[in-house]
């Protein structure tokens, strides 16, 4: 289970290709809190995110969702330490410093991809943040992200 409201329908003003609403041509992933410290998100992929076998998922893809899953996840952390609700008040964003993903098995195209998010340690400058990305049952990808406090003007 999980709270009803998208992490990304409370950011405002968010263009990014993998999670932006504002973004037409984008993925648009919607995660959501499942604990004090963990999110989910599913992902479905098209026919065109495929790699060069079109039935497995292309590894940028896969960069992208867990980067922009963690990195939403960072933003509604900051929001929660300061004590007020996603998007209200002065603008929280992060940005990816680090994205270290490792691919160890083909992710499936034609299956929605689970993903989940871990907070591991939080400063006020950066949180650092475990993704896992399965497909079939299995895991696919694992990443290590490192998302850092921007000021809006970034
Ligand atoms: C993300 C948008 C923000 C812009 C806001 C404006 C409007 C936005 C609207 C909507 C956006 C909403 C949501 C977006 C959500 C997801 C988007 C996906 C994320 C992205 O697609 S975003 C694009 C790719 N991204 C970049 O384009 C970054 C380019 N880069 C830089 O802009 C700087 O490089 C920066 C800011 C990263 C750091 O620069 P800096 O000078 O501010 O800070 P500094 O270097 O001091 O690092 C501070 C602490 O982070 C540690 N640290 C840094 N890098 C590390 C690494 N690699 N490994 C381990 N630790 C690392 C240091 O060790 C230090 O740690 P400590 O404090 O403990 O010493």
């Amino acid at each position: 289970m999980h709270e009803p409201a998208a992490i990304q329908d409370q950011i405002p003003e968010n263009h990014c290709y993998g999670c932006g609403p504002e973004n037409d041509r984008g993925l648009q992933i919607k995660s959501y809190w499942t604990g004090e410290d963990e999110t989910v998100c599913t992902f479905t992929p098209s026919p065109h995110h495929c790699a060069g076998p079109t039935q497995y998922l292309n590894g940028g893809i896969i960069a992208t969702v867990m980067d922009c899953h963690t990195i939403c996840t960072a933003i509604a952390d900051g929001y929660r330490q300061a004590g007020r609700a996603t998007g209200t008040g002065d603008k929280i964003w992060y940005a990816t410093g680090k994205l270290d993903v490792q691919y160890r098995a083909p992710a499936l195209i034609d299956e929605p991809v689970e993903l989940t998010a871990k907070i591991l340690e939080r400063s006020e400058r950066k949180t650092h943040l475990q993704c896992e990305l399965k497909s079939g049952g299995r895991v696919c990808a694992t990443a290590d992200v490192i998302a850092v406090r921007v000021p809006d003007n970034w």
